[in-house]
């Protein structure tokens, strides 16, 4: 039966500086693209999950999202870790599985939302609670690398620098970068890619990561853009078609979206070229804040 205890978060996407698939580091930054989780404890010790809109797609995440953030804070919230259970609904406005960080963002909104109902969430460091939620995406399968990259980034708004081999946080900066967000139909699974071919491309991975700890973010993307494209065997057209105007642009993530960066006039500028393909665009800006209770 659910109890009267219920909490509400909302967690941003986030686009690729650097994919993490080749050596364990990678880079990502907030934007304006939302999940929305909600949780309702029970006392009945069952995790129900579901998605909007969207009844076939896989609940395993958000449930282990609830259920191991339960286990780990229920008894700090006086409850017991034994009785106490979760329904879960999510709804998103961030493509799924389309390198957009929608898993990130459904796991940092789960954890939140659910230290919400818990009346614990100003008591839990939020780069905790994304660690907690990389580790139920390690649990359901739905990464590589647990990519803590993407969640920190969606965690804590501003682009982060991370080893997600020891889900450090090597870099976080506050950044008001305009983005341009071009989607294609098709999706691309994080968990489908292709690991040995993406490590060898390391050497490129290197000194993507140098470029990013300097602070040169848009070369660091579209140097990644190019090296990633060609591991995971994406075309480099979309690239080509807002280069040399924009800032920087990569393919996000392992695809399909490709993300560029710069003011907003240079988007503006380019932005057609992109509308004429198959698929969606989005204007969109970077966000300094990351996942809020509301
Ligand atoms: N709104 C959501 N609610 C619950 N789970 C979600 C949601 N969005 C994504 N996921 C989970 O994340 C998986 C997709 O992850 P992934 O392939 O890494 O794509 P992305 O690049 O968008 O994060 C989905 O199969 C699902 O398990
Ligand atoms: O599964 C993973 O470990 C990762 C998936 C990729 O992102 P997407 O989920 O957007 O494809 C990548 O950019 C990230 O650095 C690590």
């Amino acid at each position: 039966m659910v109890v009267d205890m219920d909490g509400r978060a909302v967690s941003p996407a986030a686009g690729t500086v650097l994919n993490a698939l080749a050596t364990g580091t990678g880079s990502a930054f907030a934007i304006d693209l939302e999940t929305t989780a909600t949780v309702d404890l029970t006392n009945d010790g069952e995790i129900e999950a579901s998605i909007a809109d969207q009844p076939d797609a896989d609940t395993t995440l958000i449930e282990y999202c609830a259920e191991m953030t339960l286990e780990r804070y229920a008894e700090d919230a006086g409850l017991d870790a034994e009785t106490v259970g979760a329904r879960v609904r999510t709804e998103s406005e961030i493509p799924m599985a389309a390198g957009l960080k929608s898993s990130s963002a459904a796991a940092n909104a789960t954890v939140i939302a659910t230290l919400d109902a818990l009346e614990i969430d100003d008591a839990v460091e939020r780069v905790d609670a994304c660690r907690l939620g990389v580790q139920a995406a390690r649990e359901a399968g739905v990464t590589a690398t647990g990519a803590f990259d993407d969640a920190s980034a969606s965690m804590l708004g501003g682009v982060t620098i991370t080893d997600n081999t020891t889900d450090e946080l090597l870099a976080h900066e506050s950044v008001d970068w305009h983005a341009l967000v071009y989607t294609p139909p098709e999706q691309a699974f994080s968990a489908d890619a292709d690991i040995s071919d993406c490590e060898r491309i390391a050497p490129m991975a290197d000194l993507v990561a140098e470029l990013a700890l300097e602070g040169r973010y848009g070369e660091a993307m579209t140097v990644n853009g190019f090296a990633f494209c060609g591991a995971l065997g994406f075309s480099t057209d979309p690239m080509l078609d807002v280069l040399p105007a924009v800032e920087g642009v990569s393919l996000s993530g392992t695809g399909s979206s490709f993300v560029a960066i710069g003011d907003r006039a240079q988007l503006e500028g380019v932005r057609e070229r992109w509308d004429r393909r198959d698929g969606s665009t989005r204007l969109l800006r970077t966000r300094t804040d990351g996942t809020r209770t509301q």
